[in-house]
């Protein structure tokens, strides 16, 4: 069984489709990022999974239990974690009172640790905390019972670099000891960091589900080259060649024998074909300088994030990560 089983979630607010067909299952144990640009729909699921808004149509699964049956979502729900985007603590209430309150509706298995981990503010009134220190309090009663699932919505936001490193080292532990976590989020280098598969949604569509390294693959390497040559560039029109940039920077005309032999050529482009039937192809040219890196997950991000429909769709093409020697 799953830990989360979404078929077919739909949600319609009248204006908006905000979940349009959704599908997709966390796996026990695996740490899920939920991607999508601003007003996408992740809210709108992650609310759905919590019971917090009914589905116009479809289902979803928390632990086995219809998010529509209450019983059943209640018995989900101890063992279940959640940091929403905003967490709404009683203002007047301390730190301190706000565990106490946790602690007596769901149980308390380790807050003092969590305290020593996160270190919010315990002793003032909540209406005195800042952002971070809110979602540093949030940490704390998302995992103090010690849930099989905790549901994060952008848990890091806010958060100074010191907590945000112990926060990914404490979720790459409980992935070890079993627990599945599905966020939100918008931190790509985070993502990458600690996600094992992500699911990116655009315009309440999921546009596409699957492991971060294939993601990353597609997204190709960034290739830029010297070359003591002028080299046109047909010569470059080769598969896997994207977003090709050439400039001549010294000499320069291809079509004059003189000036071609003197001509430095500085090239630049996406490659997502196979790195060895590159190097070979440019073996012909004398090069000066030569370097393949991997592009930056922003690029791909980009691609699936991108205004238009069909930049989407053939981003979520299978044929992209599936061609020969990719990776
Ligand atoms: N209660 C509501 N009534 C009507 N429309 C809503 C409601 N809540 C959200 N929406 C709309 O549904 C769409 C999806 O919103 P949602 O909050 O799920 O997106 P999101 O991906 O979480 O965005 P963000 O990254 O900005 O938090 C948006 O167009 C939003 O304006």
């Amino acid at each position: 069984m799953a830990a989360i089983e979404l078929e077919g979630l739909t949600k319609d607010y009248g204006e908006v489709l905000a979940n349009d067909g959704v599908t997709f299952s966390v796996e026990r144990g695996e740490i899920f990022g939920y991607l999508g640009p601003n007003g996408a729909g992740k809210t709108t699921t992650i609310r759905t999974l919590l019971g917090l808004l009914a589905p116009t149509a479809g289902t979803a699964r928390v632990l086995g239990r219809d998010v529509t049956d209450e019983d059943a979502l209640l018995e989900a729900k101890r063992k279940l974690g959640y940091l929403p985007d905003t967490p709404a603590f009683d203002e007047t209430a301390t730190g301190r009172e706000v565990l106490d309150l946790h602690a007596a509706i769901k149980g308390d298995e380790r807050s003092e640790a969590l305290l020593e981990l996160f270190e919010p503010p315990l002793d003032r009134p909540v209406r005195d905390y800042s952002h971070g220190n809110v979602r540093k309090l949030g940490l704390v009663t998302t995992f103090m019972h010690d849930p099989e699932l905790v549901i994060l919505d952008e848990p890091t936001s806010g958060l100074d670099p010191l907590i945000q490193h112990r926060f990914a080292e404490f979720l790459r532990e409980e992935r070890e000891r079993g627990v599945t976590v599905f966020f939100s989020s918008h931190v790509l280098s985070e993502v990458r960091r600690l996600c094992d598969r992500v699911g990116i949604i655009r315009n309440g569509r999921l546009v596409t589900v699957e492991p971060v390294e294939s993601l990353l693959d597609r997204s190709g390497k960034v290739v830029r080259l010297r070359a003591a040559a002028s080299i046109p560039r047909e010569a470059l029109a080769i598969d896997g060649v994207h977003d090709l940039e050439t400039s001549v920077v010294r000499g320069g005309d291809a079509d004059d024998a003189d000036d071609a032999t003197t001509a430095v050529t500085e090239c630049a482009f996406t490659f997502t074909g196979d790195v060895n039937a590159l190097l070979a192809h440019l073996r012909e040219y004398r090069l000066l300088d030569l370097s393949i890196e991997e592009a930056p997950l922003e690029d791909v991000f980009m691609r699936f994030y991108g205004d238009s429909e069909e930049a989407a769709e053939s981003a979520s093409q299978p044929e992209l990560s599936e061609r020969p020697g990719g990776g």
